[in-house]
């Protein structure tokens, strides 16, 4: 059974090379016609993948109807600001399963959107999991999240299960979609702020601070949307927040950490979802008279709005209160 993914950044192409590296086949969808060319004749995603392998199983294609010609459904990797188009130029007959940390434009879940574009069967897969070491077939879990409500299909996250399970890859399903698709979103925030401590050498003490606070921040706003209660504690929440707020590899904690030095918090071009989902959520905070201090600061640090030692200062100065 061949996979489609459809985006070939650091997450499709690891995905790939991952399903290769068990003798899966996949085809993978490069939106660039020169970025196909050029997976084809390296085998090596150099722009956003280096150093991992795409072995000869993978099919790599700029044409989007070749690409999901005779499959059933397909990975969405594209960064959330690319989903709407996507989703555009895709028959509704096919399932999708949304795999960017990222909100819709207006800051709506991708899969809301999904539903609302037409889409019979949405999942979403969520978790702990760099492409850097997913492409090199380190062990690794993650989640595949799709249900019966709102017009889902939740026989699709069984059929990625199968798919995506390999002896590095361990998928679990659920039905919690919105818990599953929102942990993966709010934790690209809480390891922002993460790298704002690590660039202003703050030390432990402040990191396991903000992380566990972080943690209660998006328990908090995940109730507020309908998740269960259990989500957050799971792979796709504090899983997703462990890996990703500590990592030498994520580009949320490495955009916060430039931030805080006072350089450029772009990632050579890498999707960097945090910095546009905090002002989304900060925004939804403030007009639903939320609280989320942490998603606060930081939506008012990459708006320039605030130095990091302001945003420091906010959280330090709050009203004394029971955990
Ligand atoms: N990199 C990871 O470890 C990882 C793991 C899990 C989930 N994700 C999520 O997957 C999504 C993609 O991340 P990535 O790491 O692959 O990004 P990336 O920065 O490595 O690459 C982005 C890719 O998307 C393409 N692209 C940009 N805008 C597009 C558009 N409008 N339409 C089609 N393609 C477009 C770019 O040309 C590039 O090929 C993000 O939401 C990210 O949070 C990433
Ligand atoms: O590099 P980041 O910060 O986008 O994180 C990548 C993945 O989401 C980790 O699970």
């Amino acid at each position: 059974m061949s996979v489609c993914i459809l985006g070939a950044g650091g997450w499709g192409t690891a995905l790939s090379a991952m399903l290769g590296l068990h003798g899966r086949g996949s085809v993978l969808w490069a939106r660039r016609p020169d970025l196909a060319g050029e997976l084809l004749r390296e085998r090596e995603n150099r722009a956003y993948l280096p150093g991992v392998r795409m072995p000869d199983t993978v099919q790599v294609t700029s044409d989007l109807e070749r690409a999901t010609a005779g499959h059933d459904w397909a990975l969405l990797t594209v960064p959330s600001v690319g989903i709407p188009e996507l989703l555009s130029a895709l028959p509704r007959t096919l399932g999708v399963v949304l795999c960017a940390k990222g909100l819709a434009p207006d800051g709506d879940r991708l899969s809301v959107l999904a539903t609302r574009m037409g889409f019979a069967r949405v999942a979403v897969l969520s978790g702990p999991n760099h492409a850097e070491e997913i492409g090199l077939g380190l062990p690794a879990a993650t989640v595949v999240a799709s249900t019966e409500d709102a017009g889902t299909d939740a026989a699709l996250g069984e059929s990625v299960q199968a798919a995506l399970m390999t002896p590095t890859l361990r998928v679990y399903t659920s039905s919690d979609l919105v818990g599953v698709e929102l942990g993966g979103v709010l934790k690209n925030v809480i390891a922002l702020a993460a790298g704002l401590i690590d660039g202003l050498e703050l030390g432990d003490n402040a990191k396991a601070a903000i992380i566990t606070r972080g943690l209660l921040e998006m328990g908090r706003y995940l109730a507020s949307q309908g998740a269960e209660e259990g989500t957050v504690y799971g792979l796709s929440g504090l899983g997703d927040l462990v890996a990703t707020a500590g990592s030498r590899h994520s580009r949320n904690r490495a955009a916060g950490e430039a931030i805080a030095r006072g350089q450029e918090a772009g990632q050579g071009g890498k999707v960097v979802e945090g910095v546009r989902t905090a002002g989304l959520l900060s925004a939804w905070a403030e007009a639903h008279g939320q609280d989320l201090p942490i998603v606060r600061a930081v939506a008012r640090v990459v708006a320039g709005e605030w130095t990091p030692q302001q945003s420091v200062a906010a959280l330090m100065g709050r009203q004394a209160r029971e955990e």
